[in-house]
């Protein structure tokens, strides 16, 4: 099985032999991404296509013999394409997940038609935010059609959608990362006309809706050394591919996959939106049934550890932020820094796109170490703000979380993550778990049951219910509230007697 994990940063593909799960051959390579304005988040969809190309040729050369029985597809979700139909050319950039240029669009949506926000989390599961596809697509069709388009040649999509049709030229897509765009109806699995209207979308635009475990076509031609003839058996959205990959099929279970940000996520029972900023979601649609999942995406994580590497002058390119960790282990806690990587607001739970990045509690003796020790833990208490939101929806408490993606190579993170949690995690042994999910849905498609994902690396907490981590949770607590523009008054800094009020703009 060929597996292609389309990420933000990155490419990866993956041999897998189908029968064993065994990675056989593996390969990378870089994407670009731009920041042109505060906000604003773009990468170049050709290049999305020709890194994918790349990784696919550098895997292949590894194993020049292997015969590639079919091909699944995982990819980072949420970000759009929009191209020609007949030149096979992108139209404008491709605008990227933590791109939030139509933020005012969404808030003046909400503001003209107050019931949209609730009809879009009643039908979708979705908070109205820029993050999520709609939007996007509306201001790249628009964009398209002003440029001198002929509406009927606009084709767009999600990444994986793109990547299909580049590879068969079928323009489809599945319920996982259709679940992302707010043009799903989560019960009927169908672009829905109420939200189709509500944001202005021609539904000609689209691609057809099919299972996750569908025939995506065949590779219509050599690429490179991909043959032509090879069935796309699997399409996945990456964190769901993860789950997938970690064998999280039922409520109880759950996983955070820490890309450049980071998805926490756990199947449920009951698709019906929680009160917490917790997004219900189509996990995937296989053997003809949907599973969904509960989830909270944090929008900065990995980006926010390479921008202290960055800043700090840390080396990047290091695998987990190797060196950032080195840095952080010189220090036993952060000194009372805490670090509010709000870039472009914050995502789950909170959805606060006004929300602005801080940096709280520096004094005279902060060190560097002690702004990596902070960068650090704000992945952590972020994935801990998820995952405390969802057993407050009334979530099955998730046992054991299983963690995978870049940084679990840190093992500070990671047990700092299983200290803030009180629960112990389990670290995939490969960070690709994305990619293996993929490859194993395709596996199954050609009947092949690939064995359980191997057992990863236990972190435990060092106790369950600890002063500190009670005094950590409480400051950082404050620190979002300074971010989010609120006044922290109370008495005595270990009480959980704080109150919070929103300043007055
Ligand atoms: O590129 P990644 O791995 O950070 O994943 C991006 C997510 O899918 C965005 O929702």
């Amino acid at each position: 099985m060929l597996a292609i994990d389309q990420g933000t940063t990155n490419t990866k593909a993956m041999l897998v032999d189908a029968a064993s799960g065994l990675v056989v051959a593996q390969a990378s390579a870089p994407t670009s991404i731009g920041f042109p304005a505060p906000g604003w988040v773009e990468q170049d969809a050709e290049c999305l296509w020709t890194a994918s190309l790349a990784a696919i040729d550098a895997c292949l050369a590894q194993q020049p013999d292997a015969e590639v029985l079919g091909i699944g597809v995982s990819n980072q979700r949420e970000t759009v394409v929009c191209w020609s139909r007949s030149e096979g050319r992108p139209l404008g950039p491709a605008l990227g997940w933590q791109d939030a240029r139509t933020a005012a669009w969404c808030a003046d949506l909400a503001q003209r038609q107050p019931t949209a926000a609730r009809t879009v989390r009643d039908r979708t599961g979705l908070s109205l935010d820029p993050m999520f596809s709609a939007p996007k697509f509306r201001n790249l069709i628009d964009a398209a059609v002003a440029g001198g388009a002929d509406p009927s040649d606009v084709a767009v999509g999600t990444v994986d959608s793109w990547l299909v049709w580049r590879l068969t030229g079928q323009h489809v897509t599945e319920p996982g990362n259709a679940s992302r765009t707010l043009l799903l109806d989560l019960a009927s699995l169908t672009w829905h006309d109420e939200l189709l209207t509500l944001f202005g979308i021609d539904a000609s635009h689209l691609p057809e809706l099919r299972p996750s475990d569908a025939t995506f076509g065949v590779t219509s031609t050599l690429h490179g050394r991909l043959a032509g003839g090879v069935p796309v058996l699997a399409v996945l959205a990456d964190s769901h591919a993860a789950l997938y990959h970690h064998g999280c099929t039922t409520p109880g279970t759950g996983k955070a996959t820490y890309g450049t940000g980071t998805s926490v996520m756990s199947p449920t029972s009951d698709p019906e939106p929680g009160p917490h900023g917790i997004a219900t979601t189509v996990a995937w649609h296989v053997g003809g049934r949907a599973t969904y999942a509960r989830e909270g995406n944090i929008v900065a994580s990995g980006s926010a550890l390479d921008w202290m590497a960055a800043t700090l002058g840390v080396p990047e390119g290091t695998a987990g932020g190797a060196h950032l960790t080195a840095l952080a282990a010189e220090v036993p806690d952060s000194g009372g820094v805490s670090f509010v990587p709000a870039f472009s607001g914050l995502g789950a739970p909170y959805w606060d796109r006004s929300a602005v990045g801080v940096l709280v509690g520096v004094s005279g003796g902060t060190t560097r170490g002690h702004l990596a020790r902070a960068a650090l833990d704000a992945v952590a208490h972020q994935v801990a703000d998820v995952v405390e939101a969802m057993e407050s929806d009334g979530s099955a408490r998730i046992e054991t979380l299983h963690a995978d993606g870049g940084a679990t190579a840190s093992q500070l993170l990671m047990q700092v993550q299983a200290d803030l949690l009180a629960r112990p995690l389990e670290v995939a042994s490969s960070p690709a778990a994305s990619a293996l999910g993929a490859a194993r849905l395709a596996a199954e498609q050609l009947g092949v049951a690939t064995p359980p994902a191997e057992p990863g690396r236990r972190v435990t907490p060092h106790c369950t219910d600890s002063p500190q981590s009670r005094a950590a949770r409480l400051a950082w607590g404050q620190a979002i509230a300074r971010s989010r523009g609120m006044t922290v008054s109370q008495t005595d800094s270990t009480s959980s007697d704080e109150t919070i009020e929103r300043n007055d703009p």
